[in-house]
């Protein structure tokens, strides 16, 4: 079955990460091995979105993407379920990573994400844990890998804003199984191919008056002040708004 989103006027046929795109990430394997079909839908994305071509064109010419994406409610066996997780790269030129901006529309959403220093092995430097509702803002800054899970009984509708430019880091995520964490039933357990995990420091979704970024607010009207979301095209102008946000 095919899976739309209508948006403005423009209906978005949605990608669709399936079971077995989970393979790599989920915490309870033996589950894993046991399901029979994996071709099971576990989240949608629509991507690119825009209500009109003119509100497109502004978000193109300035290097912007705006994706809604819908989990909804259900298990990894013991896991709830999340997305598989990925990292962003440097702006070019720069050291710096790209930064993302989300926006929970309905149901509400747990973001983990994590500060790794990557080598040999892996050190996980930090893990911020956000619990977000409708309406709230989190932003993801430079350098964390970030993952969204749904542990609640609702679907989970999220907005995000990003830079156009680039494309995901799956690796780093996949290489350990996952993130540093798993969500459980029972609460986080921490994933045991990463030495010496940090504990989870829980952090709050944030406004950003200043730049029109307010709780309960919707971020797409920024497509009408696009300048604001620059932080997201050139972080390395923002480090010092950044290096706060969390
Ligand atoms: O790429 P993942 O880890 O499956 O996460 C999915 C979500 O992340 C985004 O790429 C934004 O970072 C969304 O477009 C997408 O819905």
């Amino acid at each position: 079955m095919t899976i739309t989103l209508k948006f403005g006027d423009k209906v978005t046929v949605a990608d669709v990460r399936k079971l077995h795109d989970m393979e790599d990430v989920v915490f309870d394997r033996e589950w894993f091995e046991r399901v029979d079909e994996r071709n099971g839908d576990m989240y949608y994305m629509f991507r690119d979105l825009a209500k009109s071509e003119a509100d497109l064109e502004i978000i193109k010419s300035h290097h912007l993407r705006y994706d809604i994406t819908r989990i909804p409610p259900g298990m990894l066996g013991l896991e709830f379920i999340k997305t598989v997780g990925h990292y962003h790269p440097q702006v070019p030129g720069t050291d710096v990573f790209y930064p993302e901006i989300y926006q929970v529309l309905e149901g509400s959403a747990t973001y983990l994400l994590q500060k790794v220093e990557h080598g040999e092995e892996d050190i996980v430097l930090d893990v911020a844990v956000i619990k977000a509702e409708k309406g709230d803002l989190v932003l993801v800054p430079p350098g964390y890998g970030h993952v969204t899970i749904n542990a609640s009984e609702k679907t989970l509708e999220m907005a995000n804003w990003v830079c156009r430019d680039f494309s995901s880091v799956y690796e780093p995520v996949k290489r350990y199984s996952g993130a540093a964490y798993f969500l459980l039933k029972d609460g986080f357990g921490k994933n045991p191919l990463y030495r010496d995990i940090p504990p989870i420091r829980y952090s709050k979704p944030l406004s950003f008056d200043k730049l029109g970024l307010v709780s309960g607010g919707n971020m797409y009207d920024l497509v009408h002040k696009a300048e604001k979301l620059r932080f997201l095209t050139a972080p390395q102008d923002f480090m010092g708004f950044l290096a706060g946000v969390l």
